[in-house]
């Protein structure tokens, strides 16, 4: 089990390397561009919001306070006995429990078969085990692209207990950037040139600020669905 999940971010080493380096220059002077006020998505410019917009979508209320106690209450029991990890360099992610989930009860059914519905096509391939990664307050995601040996082009995520943000950098040109803003209870959608050509990474606390308003990073467990590789 173990072994597959961390397989899923195979990928990441370059990316936590290369991709880290750079950014520090590359951020400077990139202004926030947002298309509306309440805009859930800011980038380095108006035009890759635009163009990526709809393959870095982010749904808030997703499910509501009582389908998270459910899954909360679903979950905790099994990560509780797990240990956080802190301390593998190599590793995309600090800070973090993890496990993966193939049958649920029937309130948090009904919501996993409502991710599924709207983040996947119809009839299309999905991965049957749901990620569940705990991060302590402390912990965070390096920037990192999940292996496209085990996962498709879609990747679609709850996020409970804490707002946060996820950051998305172009691999190949690290000054193309968007920052998503996920509300505790949203829905993010990570689709085509989103998941495959950037990178993303989840800020630690210290990092974690949206068009100027600190958001603060608790810890958070997010519930992760994916498809297959086609
Ligand atoms: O916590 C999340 O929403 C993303 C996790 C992630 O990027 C991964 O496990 O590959
Ligand atoms: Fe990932
Ligand atoms: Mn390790």
């Amino acid at each position: 089990m173990k072994l597959l999940l961390a397989a899923l971010r195979q990928t990441h080493k370059a990316a936590v390397h290369t991709g880290q380096r750079r950014r520090r220059s590359s951020r400077g002077g990139g202004g926030l561009v947002a298309l509306r006020e309440e805009a859930l998505v800011v980038g380095s410019s108006q035009e890759l919001v635009r163009r990526l917009g709809s393959q870095a979508e982010v749904r808030t209320g997703f499910i509501t306070e009582e389908e998270e106690d459910a899954l909360l209450r679903e979950l905790e029991p099994g990560l509780k006995k797990k240990r956080y990890e802190f301390d593998h360099w190599d590793d995309a992610i600090h800070g973090y429990r993890e496990t993966e989930r193939v049958r649920w009860g029937s309130a948090c059914e009904e919501v996993i078969r409502r991710v599924r519905s709207t983040a996947f096509p119809e009839g299309s391939p999905l991965l049957g085990p749901v990620h569940v990664l705990d991060l302590d307050k402390t912990g965070y995601i390096k920037p990192h692209i999940d292996s496209v040996k085990f996962c498709g082009s879609t990747i679609a995520g709850l996020s409970l207990l804490s707002d946060s943000i996820m950051r998305l950098v172009k691999e190949d040109s690290t000054d193309e950037w968007m920052d998503l803003l996920l509300p505790r209870r949203s829905l993010y959608i990570l689709r085509d040139q989103a998941r495959y050509n950037f990178t993303h990474q989840i800020l630690k606390d210290e990092e974690s600020v949206f068009k100027g308003r600190k958001v603060p990073r608790l810890r958070r467990i997010s519930v992760i669905c994916r498809n297959l590789p086609g």
